[in-house]
């Protein structure tokens, strides 16, 4: 495999590639350390810590705990104030979300053998905690991203921690019927939510994206509670031919790019021409008097990159390697390439399958893994905010069929116990 960047940079191995992509360990480790740091000061004050946070990073002052909490009227009254354009666009999102999601419910069943009833019962969780970033932008399709899917799974209650939310964000956990709100962000959002303090309701489960801080303290607390998966700084990877228009795709890498200082836009393609043409048209048309540039800049400038690669199969094998978040495959015939690709968040196919589509209506869920988590994580879904039990019934004339292999197992494994269970059992026919 060659990979060339445009700084005629050569990489021959993925090693050399990871290097290039990932944050350096030292980086990371400084988050580490300041989120540990806030997770403890939470589990050890509670309610104090987060009003001190919330003003530290937030700058907003509350004056006693009980501000902590959005109230129903508040939320109310933020969805009246949204014009009938803006109401309507978010119902329309929330539908066509909901529509999709149920296409992963998952039954109940009962399989019926001779003398045994055996089975799987499918019971939704009981309280779940959403997180809705809020730090450099405002989420309100978060929101929905996160609590459509536990609606159509049954969750029977929603706690939504989200850092000074705005009117959209707090109108659409209206819409969705989030149970309660907090105005808290962050680490000190998923530590509260785990441990529960006097104000904040302790869940059992937290989902949903956020900066660095959120995914890092999302992985601490995992096993005090459950996680759905490490959605951190947004990540696009574009594989492109050279009949993808230049525009499009520097627009589309730009999109992930205004997110996060720390998000990743790269390119993948076949075309020297291209590679040229999306690097000139970001840093020369679209970073000019972008509103958002001094984010996007130091994204694309520490992040992002363009790798020029001999053929589409190597671009598969880069892309799979890096395991991004988004993909997209903007290339003369883009489905000739989906088998090829094992790891993704989401994969979108075509010049017209553009990422922020994706993001606010198309229905698939924008909560992704990231940090090349994708090879072993999924897009939040239905199946997060489920659990299930298995269901056995065993009558007399079942037990005759199998009892003699557990009492062999039972002697096998030298648990006697187990095997006086089955015996006591036999000697009473
Ligand atoms: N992967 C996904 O599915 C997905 C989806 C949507 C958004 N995102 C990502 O979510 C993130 C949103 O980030 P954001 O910052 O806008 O909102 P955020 O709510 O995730 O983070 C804001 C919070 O970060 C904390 N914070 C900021 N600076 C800190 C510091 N120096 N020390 C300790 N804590 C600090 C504060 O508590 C603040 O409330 C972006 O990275 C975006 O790319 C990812
Ligand atoms: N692209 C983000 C996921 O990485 C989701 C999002 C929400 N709003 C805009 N974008
Ligand atoms: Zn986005």
């Amino acid at each position: 495999m060659r990979i060339v960047d445009l700084r005629n940079r050569e990489y021959q191995t993925n090693e050399e590639l990871i290097k290039l992509i990932k944050r350096s360990e030292m980086e990371i480790e400084q988050y580490e350390t300041a989120v540990k740091d806030i997770i403890k000061n939470v589990k050890e004050k509670g309610d104090e810590a987060l009003i001190d946070y919330t003003e530290l990073f937030d700058k907003v002052k509350l004056s006693s705990p009980e501000e902590l909490v959005i109230t129903f009227d508040e939320l109310e009254k933020a969805y009246d104030q949204l014009d009938d354009d803006t109401k309507w666009a978010l119902e329309v999102a929330l539908e066509r979300v909901k529509s999709f999601h149920e296409a992963q419910i998952e039954r109940s069943y009962l399989l019926e053998e001779e003398g045994m009833l055996l089975g799987q019962k499918v019971i939704p969780m009981e309280r779940v905690g959403l997180y809705v970033p809020g730090g450099k932008a405002a989420y309100p399709s978060t929101v929905i991203m996160n609590a459509a899917p536990a609606k159509v799974a049954g969750v029977k209650e929603m706690v939504m921690c989200s850092p000074n939310p705005n009117k959209y964000t707090l109108a659409a956990a209206f819409l969705c019927g989030v149970d309660t709100v907090y105005r808290i962000g962050g680490a000190q959002a998923i530590a509260a939510m785990a441990y529960g303090t006097e104000t904040v309701k302790k869940v059992d489960k937290i989902v949903g994206p956020g900066n660095i801080f959120v995914a890092l303290a999302k992985k601490n607390v995992y096993g005090i509670v459950d996680i759905d998966s490490i959605a951190g700084p947004s990540e696009i990877l574009v594989i492109a031919d050279e009949t993808a228009n230049p525009e499009w795709v520097a627009a589309d890498l730009l999109s992930q790019a205004e997110h996060d200082e720390l998000a990743a836009s790269i390119l993948v393609t076949t075309s020297e021409d291209l590679a040229i043409d999306v690097k000139n048209i970001l840093y020369n048309v679209l970073l000019k008097d972008f509103e958002r540039e001094e984010i996007a800049r130091k994204s694309l400038d520490n992040y992002g990159h363009i790798f020029i690669v001999d053929d589409l199969d190597t671009a598969c094998e880069v892309s799979n390697f890096i395991a991004p978040e988004h993909l997209e495959i903007i290339t003369k015939s883009p489905f000739d390439l989906l088998e090829k690709i094992k790891h993704a968040g989401a994969i979108f196919l075509g010049e017209y399958s553009t990422e922020p589509l994706g993001d606010y209506i198309l229905g698939p869920n924008h909560v992704l893994p990231t940090g090349r988590s994708a090879r072993f994580s999924s897009p939040l879904g239905v199946y997060d905010f489920i659990k299930r039990s298995s269901i056995i019934y065993v009558s007399r004339e079942g037990f005759d069929r199998v009892e003699k292999y557990a009492r062999q197992i039972a002697t096998a494994e030298g648990l006697y116990a187990h095997r006086l269970s089955v015996e006591v059992r036999k000697r009473s026919s």
